[in-house]
């Protein structure tokens, strides 16, 4: 297997935004030198460059449109994106959802512009359904449990174990990571027991009193 992989969505929290999203990214860049995790930082369009500037983490951009470049007022164009620095996005996170045929596409540009995608599902059912559009990686997230400290690998552990059995069985090139509720090193351990590649989160990070010994601590049992 894999060395495991970390990615830390930062959302539109205060405390990963802004100066604070580069303040982040400086945690994330110690904790994965000690911990030798490969931890990838999320951060709102608006930081991206700030953090490919000062720090040599990989950034994933939250979400990217469906468009070409032309006249798409407000819209996050891949071109931009990948000029800012990111080497992967996120795609239909439960908070950003996509259409399928959208998701498709943007799986697409990221192979056309040589990044990952990593495309966030709510079940095993359409983990399955996005493993066939060959993304790098597929996250199952349960929206319940987002933002509830209530981890998955714990809480909901077949929706991991059965994801990971499902995309397998599609493709066995596509990574499988879990999110929604991890916090602490146990449940990150119970989701790499259970065949994932990775974890996906945010708050239990961002909202920690100290967001480095957070990440070391989620890493310290694998
Ligand atoms: O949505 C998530 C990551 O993309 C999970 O959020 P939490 O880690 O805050 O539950």
């Amino acid at each position: 297997m894999n060395t495991p992989i970390v990615i830390l969505n930062y959302k539109t929290y205060l405390e990963s935004s802004g100066l604070n999203a580069l303040n982040l990214a400086y945690d994330l860049e110690s904790a994965a030198a000690e911990s030798g995790i490969t931890m990838v930082a999320v951060p709102q369009a608006a930081d991206i460059h700030r953090i490919y500037d000062d720090t040599s983490l990989p950034i994933y951009a939250q979400h990217i449109d469906p468009i070409s470049p032309g006249g798409h007022t407000g819209g996050n164009l891949i071109d931009t994106l990948v000029e800012a620095g990111i080497s992967g996005s996120l795609i239909n996170h439960s908070e950003k959802r996509m259409q399928l045929a959208d998701i498709d596409e943007i799986i697409q540009q990221c192979k056309q512009h040589e990044i990952e995608s990593c495309v966030c599902t709510n079940n095993i059912a359409t983990s399955m359904a996005v493993a066939s559009l060959n993304p790098d990686a597929v996250a199952v997230e349960p929206p319940e449990l987002i933002g509830t400290g209530i981890p998955v690998s714990q809480a909901q552990p077949e929706v991991v174990e059965d994801s990971v059995k499902g995309v397998k069985a599609i493709n066995k090139d596509v990574k499988v990571l879990c999110g929604a509720g991890i916090t602490n090193g146990d449940d990150m351990k119970a989701a790499i027991d259970l065949g994932a590649d990775g974890v996906l989160l945010a708050s239990g990070i961002i909202k920690a009193e100290s967001p480095k010994d957070a990440l070391l601590d989620l890493v310290s049992k694998l």
